[in-house]
């Protein structure tokens, strides 16, 4: 059997119950058979992919809170500290009902290469809890994120581990999650990203990973003789990444036609008013039923079905495994040129076949949404320097090194054979420093 054969049927094995991260480790080590076949002997003699796909260690906490009525509620908090070869472990933190120890896994493993593709010096983590957010008031958002930080802060530091906002943790919680650390440990450090202006965040973080997609997109597109310009797009989710999204792909010329959340979807013919949409998400934090009332050109649905809007071009920006097989089929149906995922691995790895074999570009998440997390790494040099950069510079060099992302997957799909294979590509490019810096690093 071969040595990629032997660890996925070991991960699957010794994680049972975790078929999100076996998807991921699947994924990334499938890809990376050229590479791995051509140094089977020596990968072997030192555990090399045993080393890569078991987390350094992992963290799973109990988090009591107590709620508006007096009620005490008992949540689970998780953070795993993936791989620290290139640098302190970074990732987000994700609250929502579905979180367990396998999907903040998944997106850990996949953290290591999308933060070797920024060329920053950040290893690879996640973390979260089943903590639900809807419908809670301030107060017991508060209370939840200062019991989670209470216990979390034993392991996290500015210099060894950083974490961030993911699904259900945005500005508010970071800044509950940053009074509660200070507190505790009487530091005054970057040990998170994401965090408020007037409290050392960085401008462009909120929109950088929405923004980082397009520009990692136009990148692709360009490369390919295509445009953004006189598109039209569709896109899922209406969270953080699906509304910057739409706004930098109105500025670059394209028309986003839709979005979602997580009981229905909007398609709005017109364009998607993402002034409207905003005030609707991130201010009232209001269900998209609101949107079609406030604009007469949309239409709203009630369950799944984005994927059915004929366009040219499909960002999806929700959650894992959102679009699958027979969503891919209906895309190619409707003649889209390219997918470019904002969430992590919402592509099923039988759609992203489909649509490779039916030649639609396909950018791969751990490239395409890459700058979320740079932008967090900008954000500890600005913190580190005790300096503040203007929106224009953290933009300018978002913008490089998406472009740059794009280069050298490209670079390393061609190189391989796989020329305009993203995936490919993008799991090579990020695998490859990650594994020079743990050779380099000794047995640990
Ligand atoms: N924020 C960031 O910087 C980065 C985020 N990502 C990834 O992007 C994706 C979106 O994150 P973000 O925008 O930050 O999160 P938000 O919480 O801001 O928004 C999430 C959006 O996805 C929808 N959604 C969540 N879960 C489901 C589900 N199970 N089914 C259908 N819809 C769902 C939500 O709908 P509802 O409100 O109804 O729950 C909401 O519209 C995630 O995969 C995340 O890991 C990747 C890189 C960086
Ligand atoms: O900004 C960060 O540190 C993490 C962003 C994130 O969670 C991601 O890239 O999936």
């Amino acid at each position: 059997m071969s040595y990629v054969d032997e660890v996925i049927d070991l991960i699957v094995r010794e994680n049972p119950d975790e078929p999100e991260f076996h998807q991921a480790v699947k994924e990334v080590l499938e890809s990376l058979r050229v590479v791995i076949e051509a140094n089977e002997e020596q990968y072997r003699k030192d555990a090399l992919l045993e080393r890569l796909v078991n987390p350094e260690r992992q963290f799973k906490f109990r988090v009591p809170w107590v709620d508006d009525s007096g009620q005490v509620h008992v949540n689970t908090g998780y953070r795993v500290q993936f791989n620290g070869a290139i640098g302190p472990y970074k990732g987000g933190l994700r609250f929502h009902p579905s979180v367990n120890v396998g999907i903040i896994k998944f997106l850990g493993f996949e953290q290591i290469f999308k933060n070797s593709l920024t060329g920053l010096p950040i290893g690879g983590g996640k973390g979260g809890s089943n903590f639900d957010p809807k419908g809670k008031s301030d107060r017991e958002i508060m209370a939840f994120c200062q019991s989670f930080m209470t216990e979390l802060s034993k392991y996290i530091g500015a210099d060894t581990d950083v974490p961030a906002g993911d699904i259900g943790v945005g500005g508010r919680e970071i800044g509950y999650l940053f009074g509660q650390y200070k507190r505790i440990k009487g530091l005054y450090e970057g040990v998170l990203t994401g965090k408020g202006l007037s409290f050392g965040g960085s401008l462009a973080r909120t929109e950088a990973t929405g923004y980082g997609l397009l520009y990692f997109a136009n990148a692709m597109l360009k490369a390919n003789d295509e445009t953004l310009e006189g598109k039209t797009a569709i896109v899922s989710g209406s969270g953080n990444v699906a509304i910057y999204a739409i706004e930098k792909a109105i500025q670059l010329g394209a028309k986003p036609v839709s979005c979602s959340d997580s009981t229905g979807w909007i398609y709005d013919p017109e364009g998607i008013d993402v002034e409207l949409l905003k005030e609707i998400k991130e201010v009232k934090r209001e269900r998209l039923t609101a949107y079609a009332e406030a604009r007469p050109s949309a239409e709203y649905h009630d369950g799944k079905g984005v994927w059915t809007v004929k366009a040219d071009l499909a960002f999806p920006c929700a959650t894992q495994n959102e679009l699958q097989l027979e969503d891919a089929k209906a895309l190619v149906e409707n003649g889209v040129i390219a997918v470019a995922e904002g969430a992590n691995m919402p592509t099923t790895i039988e759609a992203t076949e489909y649509l490779q074999e039916n030649g639609v570009l396909f950018a791969p998440g751990k490239a395409s949404n890459a700058g979320g997390v740079a932008t967090s790494a900008l954000e500890m040099s600005q913190n580190s320097q005790r300096l503040s950069w203007t929106f224009e510079e953290v933009d300018a060099k978002l913008q490089g090194i998406m472009e740059n992302i794009f280069l050298n997957v490209d670079a390393a799909a061609k190189e391989y054979g796989f020329d305009k294979n993203y995936v490919v590509g993008a799991n090579i490019a990020g695998f490859k420093k990650v594994i020079e810096a743990m050779n380099a690093q000794g047995i640990v």
